[in-house]
């Protein structure tokens, strides 16, 4: 019988659509951006986030990635503006990243492919909760931000980082609380904006993307942290947790916008 899905060769991305036939859609995540093909659309607004400290609540290790959990049982902590209508709440954030600085991302700008990826996941909540807001074509907003490696740490990263210690292994989940991830947006609010899908499985593609243009920098030692939790539990053999990243897939005529020149 086939696994659970993951990202190793027996249960990975060519192998996902077996059990879950979306990932072989035609709006499908991630994707690479050639800047040449790419509209800049000026009626694009700014997108603001109000984050409220208070509705974080946990980090866990799920053994696919490391994933903080917020307080979404009301607009709590929301996304609005940009290519979006209404607020939408935040629900998770998480990451994916490689076994080495040259890869992890999931996205691939103009052929660049960063350190890692973290992915701000919010729902509509007009769709009621947010297993309703996964069939629905408006029914997410993830904010996408690269990582690119370099000399000085985001000390706003450390926070995250400095847990990683209390959920080592699979399973390992620790409280996580008074944290704004908006500390971690760049400094620019550019941004691309295209409709897809979640990256890992049932691969739903009720997403609308909007990717940060600007990376923000992590330290070596900051990457080696993440890649120190492991995939596997811990009365089970250390099993590193890195390229948990899907390859770009096809764009099918998609368009993406910029809301920069
Ligand atoms: C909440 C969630 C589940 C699966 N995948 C994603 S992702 N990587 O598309 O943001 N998010
Ligand atoms: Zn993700």
């Amino acid at each position: 019988a086939q696994s659970v899905w993951g990202y190793d060769s027996d249960n990975g991305p060519e192998r996902w659509h077996e059990n879950y036939p979306m990932a072989k859609g035609d709006k499908q995540s991630p994707i690479e951006i050639n800047s040449k093909d790419v509209r800049h659309d000026s009626s694009l607004a700014p997108w603001h986030a109000s984050y409220d400290p208070g509705a974080a609540k946990t980090i866990l290790n799920n053994g696919r990635t490391c994933r903080v959990v917020f307080d979404d049982s009301f607009d709590r902590s929301v996304l609005r503006g940009g290519p979006l209508t209404g607020a939408y709440r935040l629900r998770q954030l998480h990451l994916h990243w490689g076994s080495s600085d040259d890869h992890g991302s999931e996205h691939v700008i103009d052929g660049v492919k960063y350190a890692a990826e973290l992915h701000m996941v919010h729902w509509n909540p007009k769709h009621g909760n947010f297993a309703g807001a996964l069939k629905q074509p408006d029914g997410v907003a993830v904010v996408g931000i690269f990582l690119k490696v370099g000399k000085t740490p985001k000390p706003e990263m450390k926070r995250i980082l400095e847990e990683i210690d209390n959920i080592k292994t699979k399973g390992k989940e620790a409280p996580f609380q008074h944290f704004d991830p908006s500390i971690l947006f760049p400094k620019s609010r550019d941004y691309w904006t295209y409709h897809g899908s979640f990256t890992t499985p049932p691969c739903e593609e009720c997403i609308t993307w909007i990717l940060l243009r600007e990376p923000i920098e992590v330290s070596p030692d900051q990457m080696a942290k993440l890649r120190s939790l492991s995939k596997s539990g811990e009365n089970e053999a250390m099993n590193p947790l890195v390229d948990n990243w899907r390859p770009p897939q096809p764009v099918k005529g998609r368009v993406v916008r910029a809301s920069f020149k």
